[in-house]
């Protein structure tokens, strides 16, 4: 793992949020995108070389939503950048963690993300992500589909 890509911050309302994040970190948020495979709309800031994900639940009973339900606004997740995803979860999972994705799935921010289970993390529920387009380039240079 090479570095921390990003904090993930579950909050109720990006409308309030996202101004509250800008004054908070003294920089404007970069970019917005919504996920609909996790029902979430995000919300991007810079700060120094990783980055902060607010995520906004666009589904009642999605995992934000619930996360926000039990435990109220926070921190929710911490992704790590990794250079080969799919190396790093064949490694984890050697190591007995639990991958809730098995296959690399579509994030934000042009991502390839896996998450694993926060039972077997000391409770964090931890994210691995890759560049998208370095994961394609990989992928035809090795003969991997
Ligand atoms: C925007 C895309 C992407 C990116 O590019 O960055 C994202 O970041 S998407 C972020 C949202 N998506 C995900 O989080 C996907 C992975 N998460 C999950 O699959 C689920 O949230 C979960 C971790 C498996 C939990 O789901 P589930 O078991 O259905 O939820 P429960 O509410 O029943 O909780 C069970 C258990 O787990 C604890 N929990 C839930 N979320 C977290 C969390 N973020 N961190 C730590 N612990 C968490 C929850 O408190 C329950 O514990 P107990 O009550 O002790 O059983
Ligand atoms: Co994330």
């Amino acid at each position: 793992m090479r570095k921390i890509e990003h904090i993930g911050i579950a909050v109720s309302s990006l409308a309030s949020s996202v101004p509250l994040f800008e004054k908070l970190l003294g920089t404007a948020c970069y970019k917005t995108e919504s996920v609909e495979t996790e029902r979430v709309n995000t919300a991007f800031f810079q700060t120094g070389e990783n980055k902060i994900e607010l995520l906004e639940s666009i589904d009642p009973d999605g995992v934000i939503a619930r996360f926000i339900e039990k435990k109220g606004e926070g921190i929710h997740h911490i992704a790590f950048d990794v250079e080969d995803i799919e190396a790093e979860m064949a490694r984890l999972k050697a190591e007995g963690f639990v991958l809730l994705n098995e296959t690399p799935k579509k994030g934000a921010d042009n991502k390839l993300v896996c998450f694993l289970h926060p039972k077997h993390t000391n409770g964090v529920l931890v994210e691995l992500c890759a560049n998208a387009n370095d994961h394609e380039t990989r992928m035809s240079t090795n003969g991997r589909e």
